[in-house]
This record gives C-alpha cells, structure tokens and sequence, in this order.
C-alpha cells in the first residue's frame, strides 16, 4: 500500500498561540498510499497540524516538507500549486451555503481557470456519481439536503481536482452509525480508485479502525504514540488506555473474548 516514500514529512514543528503551546516537537512522515490517523483530545491540535500541513498556517518553529520541499519557502503559486493536489474535507463550512451543489463542487475547477464550462459540467456530474448523489440533487441548495448528503457532496467538492492527499477533519462527526458507515465504505472506495494518500482527525473509534493504517496519539502537546492500532492500543499511556480500552475500545475492534493472542488482549 505504501512504498516508504514520506509524501509530507513533519520536522521539529513548535505551535505556540501567545503563551498557548499547542504543539512540541512534532516529528512525523506521512507515507504516500497510507491513511495517517491523528488522535487526541479536543484542543490537542489535530486540526492545526492539518492546516499546516497544507500551508494554511506557520507553526512556529520547525519544517514540513511535501514530495520532499520545504512548505513555507513555496511562493505562493507553487503553494497554490500544491493545494490544488489537496483535497480537504473539514469539520465546519462542509459547503458554500449561498452555492447550489453544483456550484459547490464546480468551485475549485472555476478557480484553476482552465476548464470551459461544458468539461465543469461533465465532471462535476461525474464527481457526484462517484458519491452516489442523483444527478437531480445538483441544482439543491445545501439547506435543502440531510447531514449525510451534504458530507457526501463535500466529499464530492474534496475530491474535485483528483487530489493525491485528501485531509479529513472529524469525517464521520455529526451522522448516525448507519450513514456514518456508508461514508466509511465511500472513502474507503475513494480511496482506492483514486490512489489516496489521507490525513484524517476523528474521536470516532468505528472509523479510526475501518479506515487507518497508522495511528498518531497526540496529547501533552507531542505524539505519544505511532504506529498501526495494535502498536498504539498497546502503548501504556493514560490517553491511549482511555481512548482505546475498555467496553467502547473492545467493541470498535471487534474482541469477543475467544480471539488468540489479539489486539483484544490488552484492552
Ligand atoms: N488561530 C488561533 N489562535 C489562537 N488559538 C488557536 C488558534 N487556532 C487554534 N488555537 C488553539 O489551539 C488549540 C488546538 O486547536 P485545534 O483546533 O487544532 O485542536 P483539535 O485537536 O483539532 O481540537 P478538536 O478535537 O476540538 O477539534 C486549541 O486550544 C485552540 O483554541
């Protein structure tokens, strides 16, 4: 799945608001072809390093590389450039409220300025295919659709100009577990057809274990865990043992009691 190639590479990255420190020597490398998951409680910086990883903020000290180049010494066309190899799905403005679901997804190709409108039209009725949308829905207004449908087109929106990377910001928070697993099993298809590399922050065990490859913990301001979920669920820090053990943890893994020498053993 991956080849050891890091495709965003995160090197003594210090995040401080004020006196505020949010991150301390953050040092990570996100392999092409994996899903990193970032794990942590609320306000232990998930979200921060997502947007710095995709340029959108300066940590305070320290470098993140992409395919190996420094992010913050990128003038802003070769930033623009990257960004537009991103796709991004975050937690809140999911979607342009004042924008139909065409115009939603029709956006970003409108911004690169190099499709005419017939090659816009085409895909963005191909990208609504892609999330199982009816073509029907796509002069709606996103006040008009469920919580599951506007994730779905904004997961449409994210995948607009065939990203490499896609960061997911709490994909699954806000849908009931039935739709919350058919949007699991969407990424998960996107993903392959697409040759995704994925950043995703989630609290939400189910889809931590159906979706990641790799786990990063963090808390106290580091990453106090990495590796794959059986690595992480059997790192003996406070944060992992609440997060990952007990009832919820036995549960999200799939321990019944009978499994030999698992994952289960520990929680
Ligand atoms: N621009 C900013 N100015 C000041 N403080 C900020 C700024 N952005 C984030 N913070 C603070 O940094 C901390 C980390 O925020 P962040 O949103 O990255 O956490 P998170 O792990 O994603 O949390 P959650 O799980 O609740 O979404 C929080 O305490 C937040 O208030």
């Amino acid at each position: 799945m991956t080849n050891g190639e890091c495709l965003i590479e995160v090197e003594g990255l210090h995040t401080r608001f004020g006196d505020h420190v949010v991150h301390e020597d953050i040092n990570l490398c996100v392999y092409r072809g994996e899903v990193l998951a970032l794990v942590g409680g609320s306000g232990s910086g998930k979200t921060t390093l997502m947007r710095q990883m995709l340029g959108l903020e300066m940590p305070t000290e320290g470098i993140i590389r992409v395919c190996g180049e420094p992010l913050h010494s990128h003038d802003r066309e070769k930033l623009q450039g990257m960004r537009n190899r991103c796709g991004v799905l975050f937690q809140k403005g999911a979607l342009f409220s004042a924008l139909s679901v065409f115009d939603n997804i029709a956006l970003p190709m409108r911004e690169l300025r190099t499709m005419d409108e017939s090659m816009i039209c085409d895909l963005v009725m191909l990208k609504l295919k892609m999330v199982d949308i009816a073509p029907e829905h796509a002069n709606k207004m996103p006040a008009e659709l469920s919580g599951g449908m506007i994730k779905r087109i904004a997961l449409a929106r994210a995948i607009a100009l065939d990203p490499d990377l896609l960061f997911l910001d709490e994909p699954t928070a806000g849908l009931d577990p039935e739709l919350s697993e058919g949007f699991v099993e969407l990424i998960r298809t996107m993903r392959t057809e697409l040759t995704l590399t994925i950043v995703m922050a989630t609290h939400d065990l189910d889809t931590l274990v159906a979706l990641s490859d790799r786990v990063a913990v963090l808390a106290e301001q580091r990453i106090v865990a990495l590796g794959s979920l059986p690595e992480v669920v059997g790192t003996n820090h406070p944060f992992v043992t609440n997060f990952f053990r007990g009832e919820r943890g036995r549960k999200a893994l799939g321990c019944t009691g009978d499994e030999p020498e698992s994952i289960c053993d520990v929680l």
